[in-house]
């Protein structure tokens, strides 16, 4: 019988330990590594993560600790779940205690602020290792119902192919679908600005503007997104393939996504200071609106919805008046 495959998960969080599930439920051998011992000692004696994911029940083959190199030792994929603005500095701590022939895979979806890099891109910057060894997943994957083994569809990118169906097939179950992509551009910045435009959404919810203009919002925030990934040699199919339209969807839809709820709260008039209070996991498109928009002055693309999801966030902008802005811009063609 050949040996399992070996998976280290990097971030005890929700989606760090939601995928180490769908892993050993694939049947890798998985260990988790977590900040806090605690937690780790938590999660090998409960057999639960109490604190991101209570009352589910973990897999025998999924273990937990706090020692980065026990976690990282032997390890066939580097699964990488932290969030994105500590990706750098956390991964440089552990590039020395890596398997040498490890692929390095992201879960996260955000760009770095300052750098604009995507997370393949920091990976590769940090790891010093070529692309063909650098995977993401992505898709529409809210933690806790894959956490439920609710069915979903993935996808798992990487420039190379083959590296993209070894992962594809480590991670695949009868609840989690993945599908291969080699346009990891196209896929990463899907979920990084999908994170923008959920919190569009969920701001315009939180003001009570009504379906049509959530609907309005979705599919214009597509077409920035489409416009940011021409501009950055994605493939524009992948828009409307899972990474693109099947996660901005969900985001867009769910109670589950940070990033909307923070919206709401935000469009129910809470001051940024009082929803970053009340908001208890990573919610990327908060400290990502920023980068991404950033990008897009560095590609001359205009992202109108992104710019105004700045401006609320970070500028202070009083929804109404940003409403009134994006509202009030000139009369143009939909295929601009
Ligand atoms: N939760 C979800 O449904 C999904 C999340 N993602 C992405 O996965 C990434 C991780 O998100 P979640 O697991 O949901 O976040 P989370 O907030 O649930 O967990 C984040 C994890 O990172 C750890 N962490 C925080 N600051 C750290 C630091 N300075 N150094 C080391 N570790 C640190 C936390 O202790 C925690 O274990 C994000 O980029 C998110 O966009 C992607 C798909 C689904
Ligand atoms: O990326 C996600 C679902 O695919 C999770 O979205 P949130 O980070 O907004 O919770």
């Amino acid at each position: 019988m050949s040996k399992p495959v070996k998976a280290a998960v990097f971030g005890t969080g929700s989606w760090g330990t939601a995928f180490g599930m769908v892993l050993a439920d694939a049947g890798c051998d998985v260990t988790l590594w977590g900040r806090r011992g605690e937690l780790a000692a938590a999660v090998n004696s409960t057999r639960t993560n109490p604190d991101y994911l209570p009352g589910v029940e973990l897999p025998e083959n999924l273990r937990a600790t706090s020692d980065p190199a026990e976690a990282a030792a032997d390890a066939d994929f580097t699964v990488l779940a932290v969030p994105s603005q500590t990706l750098r500095g956390n991964l440089a701590e552990w590039v020395p205690l890596l398997a040498p022939e490890t692929v390095l895979v992201s879960l996260m979806k955000g760009v770095e602020l300052g750098s604009t890099m995507r997370m393949s891109e920091v990976i590769e910057d940090v790891a010093k290792v070529g692309a063909d060894r650098i995977a993401v997943v992505t898709g529409p994957n809210l933690a806790r119902e894959i956490a439920a083994r609710m069915p979903a569809a993935a996808v798992v990118a990487c420039r190379s192919e083959a590296v993209a169906q070894r992962l594809q097939s480590a991670c695949h179950t009868p609840y989690f679908r993945p599908y291969t992509n080699t346009d990891v551009v196209g896929c990463e910045l899907g979920g990084a600005v999908k994170n923008v435009i959920g919190l569009a959404v969920g701001i315009a919810d939180g003001m009570g503007l009504g379906d049509n203009a959530k609907g309005s919002l979705i599919t214009r925030g597509l077409a920035e997104t489409t416009r940011l990934g021409l501009a950055m040699g994605a493939d524009p199919m992948t828009f409307s393939g899972l990474a693109g339209l099947g996660d901005l969807v969900a985001t867009c839809s769910s109670p589950l996504s940070r990033n909307h709820t923070f919206g709401i709260n935000l469009g129910k008039g809470m001051t940024l200071q009082e929803t970053i209070s009340v908001t208890k996991q990573t919610a990327e498109g908060v400290k990502s609106c920023e980068s991404v928009l950033d990008l897009a002055r560095r590609h001359g693309v205009d992202m109108p919805i992104t710019e105004t999801v700045v401006g609320i966030v970070h500028e202070g902008k009083p929804p109404v008046v940003a409403l009134k802005e994006l509202m009030g811009r000139s009369a143009k063609s939909e295929r601009r």
